[in-house]
Parts: structure tokens; sequence; C-alpha cells
């Protein structure tokens, strides 16, 4: 086991978190919890996973040091609002990174702790639909799984996971781990940061009240708008302009004949010469 610190807010809020050193999946053992009965306001850390999980049946990279975060939550909404959770996630951990990383951003030229020069400017913004990208770079990706529970309820587990010491290599887009900007911070910390933002934004969400406020902040964050994208869906690849998100959090796409495609699932690629998988 390992401390992770909880902020005061957190624990105020009724929040609380197990650390592990090393787990498989911090997504597969909230969900043992959520099974087990567990019931809200749980956050499981680790410092490394032996067999995270990623989107779309992809496996996740958590080498130590880097941090791998679930959350155990049970609103009760109706499950359509659920799907919602991805952007409070998202704006959180956008806030969290974005405070984490300004001062460094400032600091163009100076000496980073292992010697190195620190860059000069992180530019942090959220990839629909669950990425956060710090310079266009893959900085952090969201799983979120839902848990049919009893009597129609469902619990939800948001996974997070944040490449702090190590970003994996050979993927078709580029990725980026947090140490190249600040070899300061630790797990710990994005852990502490991010579980205080959460806090607040999933009071702005309101139990799905607050869905409008969470998409006004996402799309403000959000990386390549009016930029030529390319979606790969289930149904085939979709190119065109990314004009926005709509109120419903849909990926909204102008194609090639003018036509306005609202998009639910799938995965964006910038640019027109991307490498697709
Ligand atoms: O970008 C993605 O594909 C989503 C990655 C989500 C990874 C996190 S790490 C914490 C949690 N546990 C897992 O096994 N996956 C999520």
């Amino acid at each position: 086991m390992v401390a992770f610190p909880l902020p005061l807010v957190a624990r105020e809020a009724g929040y609380r978190v197990i650390g592990f050193d090393s787990i498989g999946s911090t997504n597969a053992e909230a969900i043992t919890a959520a099974r087990a009965g567990e019931a809200d306001k749980l956050w499981f850390a680790a410092l490394q996973q032996t067999t995270g999980r990623g989107r779309r049946g992809r496996a996740w990279e958590s080498p130590y040091g880097n941090l791998a975060a679930s959350l155990l939550i049970q609103p009760n909404v109706p499950s359509a609002a659920l799907a919602s959770l991805g952007f409070v996630a998202g704006v959180a951990l956008n806030d969290a990174l974005s405070r984490l990383l300004p001062d460094v951003s400032m600091r163009s030229g100076v000496d980073g702790a292992d010697g190195r020069i620190g860059r000069s400017a992180a530019r942090i913004a959220l990839k629909w639909p669950n990425d956060l990208l710090a310079d266009g770079a893959k900085l952090a990706g969201i799983l979120l799984e839902a848990i049919p529970r009893q009597y129609g309820h469902t619990a939800v587990v948001i996974g997070i996971g944040v490449n702090v010491v190590a970003a994996p290599q050979g993927l078709p887009y580029p990725a980026v781990a947090l140490s190249s900007f600040n070899p300061a911070i630790d797990a710990a910390m994005v852990f502490e940061t991010l579980a205080e933002s959460w806090v607040r934004w999933y009071d702005v969400w309101d139990n799905g009240q607050g869905t409008a406020r969470i998409i006004e902040r996402w799309r403000d964050n959000a990386a390549g708008i009016g930029s030529e994208v390319v979606v790969q869906r289930s149904q085939g690849v979709l190119r065109g302009i990314f004009e926005s998100i709509d109120d419903a959090g849909h990926l909204i796409v102008r194609d090639d004949e003018g036509q306005r495609i609202a998009i639910t699932a799938g995965d964006v690629h910038f640019g027109t010469t991307a490498t697709l998988r």
C-alpha cells in the first residue's frame, strides 16, 4: 500500500483513497469493489499497473512512477446522464494539469531539476472524446466504465492515466510525459491536484444539472477546433473540419460536401495525413 494524499476539500466531501505501489488495473479493482457493494466516492490510485486498460479494448502502459487513478461513484441519476461524466473528468484533469504546469511554462530556459532545460511552454488542451494533450502530444487518457447494480442503479468507474515519468513509444500519435516539462512533479502531486479539482467540477456537474456548464468549459479548452480531422468510426473513416462540440458532447464535423455530422464515438486524428490503426 502507498499513501496518496487526499486534499482536505475531498476528505470533507466524503472521498477516500486506497493507494497501491503496483496493481493489475485500478479500474478492475474499482469494479470489483463496486460489485462487492462499495458505495461511493472511493479512489484507487497506483504508481504502476501491470494490466492497465485503455479505450476500445487497448492496453494502457503504466510504468512505475506514472499515475493510474480510478474513482468509483454512484450518482443517483438516469443512466443517460452518466455519459457526461467523461467530460467532468476531462475538465477536472485539464484544470489540474494546467495548475501543475504553468510556472514551468513561464520559466523559459530555466534548468529543470535534473539539469535539463525546461521547455518554454506547455499548452494543455482536451482532445475529444477523452484525451488530454500537452503541446499536442497525449499526456493523459480517461476510461469510463459503467457497472449495473441492484434496483436499476449504475456504478461508474472513471479511470485516469497520466504519463508522469514516461510516455509510451511507437504509437500512431505523439505521447509525452510530465517529466519532460517539469521532472519535479510526481504521481502523488498529480493525484492530489486532480482529486481537488474533481471535487470542484463534480459539484458543478450537480447530478447532471450542470452538464451545460461542463460542456462549455470542455469546449473552451478543446484542441483542434477549426482544423482538419480524420475520424475513425465503426462505420468507417470520416474526413472533414472539426467545427465544435455540441451541447450533448458530440463531435461536430463538417464533411467535404458541407454536411454537419454529429459523432458519438470514434478516434480523432488531427490533420489529413493521420496514420490510422
Ligand atoms: O486513453 C485511453 O485509452 C484511456 C486510458 C485510461 C487508463 C487509466 S489508468 C487508470 C485506469 N485503470 C486502467 O486500467 N485504465 C484506466
